[in-house]
């Protein structure tokens, strides 16, 4: 793969990836002003996971549906291809192909928003749906547990937010860069595949970092406390990664959902303190579970009001369901009727999500006291897979 010129500001030689960020370089866009960073902004896009499911969770969101224009496996397999070259170099915060400014009698390959930023800890996550088993005829190599998610009381989804062939989950810490890498894969995709919908999102409203402060969120509570975090790998290994019970090309993978809930944010704001506070089951301020003092003191479910939504969601009451949060806040304009159209596009990464997110979920809709002030709106599961080698592609364990 040709590397631009203007691409190697941060040395000549040097290779994206582990070894890069372990030397805590900043890969640079052209045109930075300060090419060389002692922090490093790019995340490794190889390994044996994915980047973007265990990674300490970035600041914006730019998730993105594609539906296939015509279901041709040899066409999937060169997008899929395209779309690993050009994430190879986002990620690194390269231009994509020949860069933005080729050419003059050509398109440029790159769109060019990004140059001069730095990688942003970019990361770039690509997931199958069950539509994309359908339409390639791969039944065969369709996991079992790839289903469309069952209806929930109280759904209210909308077909145009709602399901895909494929999605692209683009996390960064500038949201141009999040925009600009999901808006070069819709570029690439060209002619074979398109975007059916897409979610901006901002103010991470899960931490699967600890010891950082937890972010908050619409509703103004800490969201993510109970998270698990990147470093476990333990419970990583239990419940958020594909293990052998699942296809080989999906192991070390994970299914991921998300879930486009609206807020009615204007309700909440008049609903008094104590009676929010009930509804979670832990204190606004600290963010403490009932019955304790401090964030991160144990749950007793015990002292936790009997519908609390941390009740109801916590593995004691669940026999030990877990999964790996990854939601972030939105707000897209108004409803027209003087409300905001605000809320939460949540995303749940997990082993199987007939033991994750769909007990939990079944719960939730069932007795959440929340539910009065939120509405499911979008809804959509992935299989993602592994992490990719050098040389190799997305899926290439699925599709040759
Ligand atoms: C099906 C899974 C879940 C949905 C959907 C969901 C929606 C949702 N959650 C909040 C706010 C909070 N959730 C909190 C905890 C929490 N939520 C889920 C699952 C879903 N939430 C789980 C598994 C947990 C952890 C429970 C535990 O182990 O104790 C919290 C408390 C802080 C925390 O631990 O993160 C908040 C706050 C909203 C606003 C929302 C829909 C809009
Ligand atoms: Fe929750």
């Amino acid at each position: 793969m040709a590397v631009s010129r203007r691409s190697l500001l941060a040395g000549a030689g040097l290779v994206a990836g582990a070894g890069v960020a372990a030397a805590g370089i900043s890969l640079v866009r052209p045109g930075s002003p300060e090419p060389a960073q002692a922090a490093p902004s790019a995340v490794p896009f190889h390994g044996p996971h994915q980047a973007g499911i265990a990674t300490p969770v970035q600041d914006r969101l730019h998730f993105a549906a594609f539906d296939l224009l015509e279901p041709s496996l040899p066409k999937a397999v060169a997008l899929l291809k395209a779309w690993t070259e050009a994430a190879v170099r986002m990620t690194a915060g390269q231009e994509v192909g020949g860069g933005a400014l080729g050419s003059p009698l050509a398109p440029p390959d790159d769109t060019g928003e990004a140059l001069g930023l730095p990688a942003s800890r970019l990361t770039l996550t690509v997931g199958f749906g069950p539509s994309f088993f359908d339409r390639l005829k791969l039944g065969d190599r369709r996991p079992g547990a790839l289903r469309r998610l069952p209806h929930f009381p109280a759904d209210k989804l909308d077909p145009a937010r709602s399901d895909g062939d494929l999605c692209v989950q683009a996390c960064a810490d500038d949201p141009q860069v999040a925009v600009h890498a999901v808006r070069n894969l819709a570029r690439l995709a060209f002619g074979t595949a398109s975007v059916r919908w897409s979610q901006l999102g901002f103010g991470k409203t899960s931490s699967t970092t600890p010891e950082a402060q937890t972010p908050r969120n619409l509703m103004g509570f800490k969201d993510g406390t109970n998270n698990i975090a990147f470093n476990d790998t333990a419970t990583l290994d239990k419940h958020v990664w594909v293990g052998d019970e699942g296809p080989q090309w999906l192991r070390g993978g994970s299914y991921l959902v998300a879930r486009r809930i609206r807020m009615h944010v204007e309700t909440w704001d008049r609903t008094s303190l104590k009676e929010q506070e009930d509804i979670f089951g832990r204190t606004k301020g600290e963010g403490a579970p009932y019955g304790g003092r401090r964030e991160h003191d144990e749950v007793d479910l015990a002292r936790q009001p009997a519908d609390s939504h941390v009740r109801l969601s916590n593995p004691g009451s669940l026999g030990g369901v877990r999964i790996l949060r990854r939601g972030y806040s939105f707000t897209d304009g108004t409803d027209g009727l003087g409300r905001l159209d605000a809320g939460l596009f949540f995303i749940a990464y997990q082993r199987n999500p007939q033991s994750g997110f769909i007990p939990i979920q079944r719960a939730l809709a069932r007795q959440d006291p929340l539910n009065e002030y939120i509405q499911h709106i979008g809804s959509g599961i992935w299989a993602c897979p592994p992490g990719v080698a050098p040389g190799q592609f997305w899926g290439q364990a699925l599709l040759t």
